[in-house]
Parts: C-alpha cells; sequence; structure tokens
C-alpha cells in the first residue's frame, strides 16, 4: 500500500485503520467512509457486521465499517534499530515517581492491591516521516506484536501501536485471552538480546502477573466457565522486553458458546494489566492521580468479525500522532514491593519500543 492511498482516505474523511496480525507477513487497510460511528451503550461484538474496534481506556468503542478493505504484502524493510538515547525530563521523572511512591502508600493501607499508573512523553518525529513505512518498519522490528495505525475523524490525531497483548481472539471458533505483566529488558548491557530462558523473575513481578490471571479466572467464575485450557505462565519476549505471559483458551464450537466472545470483552476490559485490582478503586487511584487523558492508551482495538475472526489487542506500546508531534504513552503495574525509580525506567524502556523506530 502506497502512502497515497492512506492520504487519500484522510482528505476524503474516511476512517481508516491499516494492521498487521502477529507472525503475519499480509497487511490490510479498511476504510470506512463514512468516518466511523461511536456504537451505544448495549452493543455487542456478535451484532456487528465486519469492520475494525477501536475503543478507549473508559468509554464507548468505535466502530469502522468494512466499506473497502484492501491487503497488501509486506516486503521486508530493514530491521537495523538505533537505540534512542532520551535525556531524561527530570520533572516528569520526579512526578511520576511521587504518583508511584503514592500508590505504594495508598496499596499499604488497602483496599487496592495494584494500580497500573502511565505517564507520556513528547517528541518530535523527524522530517519526512510517514505512516506507512512507520507500520511496515515496526512490523518488520516486532513479528510478535499486532502493529497497527488508526485515523478517526472524530478523534484528534493518528494513532500507532505495536502491542504484544492480546485481549479477546475469537479464531475459527476457538477463544484466546492472555495475562501478560512483569517486565524486564530484552537485552542485556552490551545491547545482545537476551533469551527468555535468561529472564530472572522477582516476588514482586510474580505477583503483579498472578493478578491480571487470577482476574481472568474470576471473569471465567461470573459466567461459571469451567471448561479452559490455561498454559504458562512463561517469558516472553516482545523484541526489546521480556513479560510473562499465561494463556486462557476455550473451545466454542464444542461447547456450542458463541456468545463468549463478547460476554468476555464486557468483563475483561480493562484487565489488570493496564488498570489494577480492585477494579472500580484502581480507575479512581488512575483518575485522580494521572494528569494526563488516556484517551486510546489502555483501551483495545482490532479487525473484528472479518472472515468470521476477531483479534481484539489492548492499545499499549502506542503512540498520538499529531503533525509531527508524537505523544508516546507507557505504563508499569504497582504493587506493595514497587521501587519508584525502576518503574520509571521500565516506562522509559516501553516509550523505547516505539521510538527506537518512529525516531530514526
Ligand atoms: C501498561 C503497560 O504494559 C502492561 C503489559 C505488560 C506488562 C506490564 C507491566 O509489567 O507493568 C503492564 O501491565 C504498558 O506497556 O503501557
Amino acid at each position: 500500500m502506497g502512502e497515497n492511498s492512506w492520504e487519500d482516505g484522510i482528505s476524503r474523511g474516511s476512517a481508516l485503520a491499516a494492521w498487521r496480525l502477529p507472525h503475519a507477513s499480509e497487511a490490510f487497510l479498511l476504510q470506512d467512509f463514512q468516518g466511523g460511528s461511536q456504537l451505544a451503550e448495549g452493543w455487542n461484538v456478535a451484532d456487528l457486521p465486519a469492520g475494525f474496534l477501536a475503543a478507549p481506556f473508559i468509554g464507548l468503542p468505535y466502530f469502522l465499517a468494512s466499506d473497502s478493505l484492501n491487503s497488501w504484502t509486506l516486503t521486508s524493510v530493514s530491521t537495523s534499530i538505533n537505540i534512542v538515547i532520551d535525556e531524561e525530563d527530570s520533572s516528569k521523572k520526579q512526578e511520576f515517581k511521587s504518583w508511584v511512591s503514592s500508590a505504594i502508600e495508598a496499596i499499604k493501607q488497602g483496599p487496592l492491591q495494584k494500580v497500573v499508573l502511565s505517564r507520556t512523553d513528547v517528541k518530535e518525529l523527524p522530517a519526512g516521516f510517514s505512516i506507512v513505512a512507520a507500520l511496515e518498519e515496526l512490523a518488520a522490528a516486532y513479528p510478535n506484536a499486532f502493529v497497527c495505525a488508526i485515523s478517526i475523524p472524530a478523534l484528534a490525531g493518528v494513532w500507532m501501536c505495536a502491542t504484544p497483548e492480546i485481549l479477546v481472539e475469537q479464531k475459527d471458533g476457538v477463544f484466546r485471552t492472555i495475562s501478560l505483566a512483569g517486565t524486564q529488558s530484552g537485552v542485556d548491557d552490551h545491547g545482545n538480546a537476551l533469551s527468555p530462558a535468561q529472564a530472572r523473575w522477582s516476588q514482586k513481578e510474580i505477583e503483579e502477573q498472578a493478578f491480571v490471571s487470577r482476574y481472568i479466572i474470576d471473569c471465567f467464575k461470573k459466567i461459571r466457565l469451567r471448561e479452559y485450557t490455561e498454559l504458562g505462565p512463561k517469558t516472553i519476549s516482545t523484541g526489546n522486553l521480556l513479560h510473562l505471559k499465561t494463556e486462557y483458551i476455550v473451545d466454542t464450537k464444542a461447547m456450542d458458546f458463541p456468545q463468549l466472545p463478547g460476554l468476555m470483552l464486557g468483563l475483561l476490559h480493562p484487565t489488570s494489566a493496564v488498570c489494577g485490582t480492585p477494579k472500580q478503586e484502581a480507575i479512581e487511584f488512575i483518575l485522580k492521580t494521572e494528569t494526563h487523558d488516556r484517551s486510546m492508551y489502555s483501551g483495545y482495538l482490532g479487525p473484528v468479525n472479518i472472515g468470521g475472526n476477531t483479534h481484539l489487542f489492548v492499545n499499549l506500546r502506542t503512540v498520538k500522532i499529531t503533525g509531527n508531534q508524537a505523544e508516546f504513552y507507557a505504563g508499569c503495574g504497582i504493587t506493595e514491593d514497587s521501587d519508584p525509580e525502576k518503574e520509571w525506567q521500565e516506562t522509559q524502556m516501553k516509550c523505547q519500543t516505539l521510538q527506537r523506530v518512529l525516531m530514526q
């Protein structure tokens, strides 16, 4: 796909979504000529025609109808990536660390047990930046990620992401979700890639991921679902980072349970991987602490009911692009055992996922 198709769609007032699923070599461009629409309360993924969903952290999702859907094969592009030397913004750092300290205090007092706090990092994009070229470079750099760009007239800017986190997948009658948390660098001090087997997880990270797993199992319990396969936790590499992941799989065809993806989507979002535990207390803490609007960060997005399959991912490792300004978003799970300095470093590493590619 050329930059022209993307720009033509924008000038026509279409809502656009371009994406590449994990491990795929084909990318898609979907256009909604009416500019997309926000769904009304009571919507259900099972009732939607083929299209693309994009939901904010809090609020109703936007739906892009598939008025036009084109695919193209990704030609391999160079994946040599520079490390961006980021000058730390000391006032931002102090502010974020103070949020983390107050979260630790709140957790010690209860009932809050875990909360995910986020921040933004604003940078100017290099001259000649192109959304389509960046999408293709992200796809090459992160083969296991869902790589995506969306432009919806009702939302400011273009959002791009390279996320490792499946929220709800329904593929060939099989439902899948994952519990993803715990983060460490995927490269050693010399810049060499670490294999998952080299990961060493602390008590804090094991507990942090267990909150997410427990949350998913509680959602299954709410709908009395007992027949699921649980795989993990195991370490996965997302390219520049390592995480702990547990997979949950349900054969909805064998169980004759086609409503499961819709029910689980309603229960899961926002999971403890982007919000916290208990959910309501975590949302309240986030809203009273963070000074930025999360908007689409930590929401979810992806194609729905295309060829009968749905692939929704949590909008992480994400950026909002307005003109030549890029606002990167990153968060981290805070527990009682968190260290504010380490949590800040973790958000730096997460911002780097996109910055290493986009800021070249
Ligand atoms: C909230 C983010 O990551 C989540 C997913 C994986 C690991 C996480 C962590 O270690 O804190 C977060 O829960 C983010 O990338 O902004």
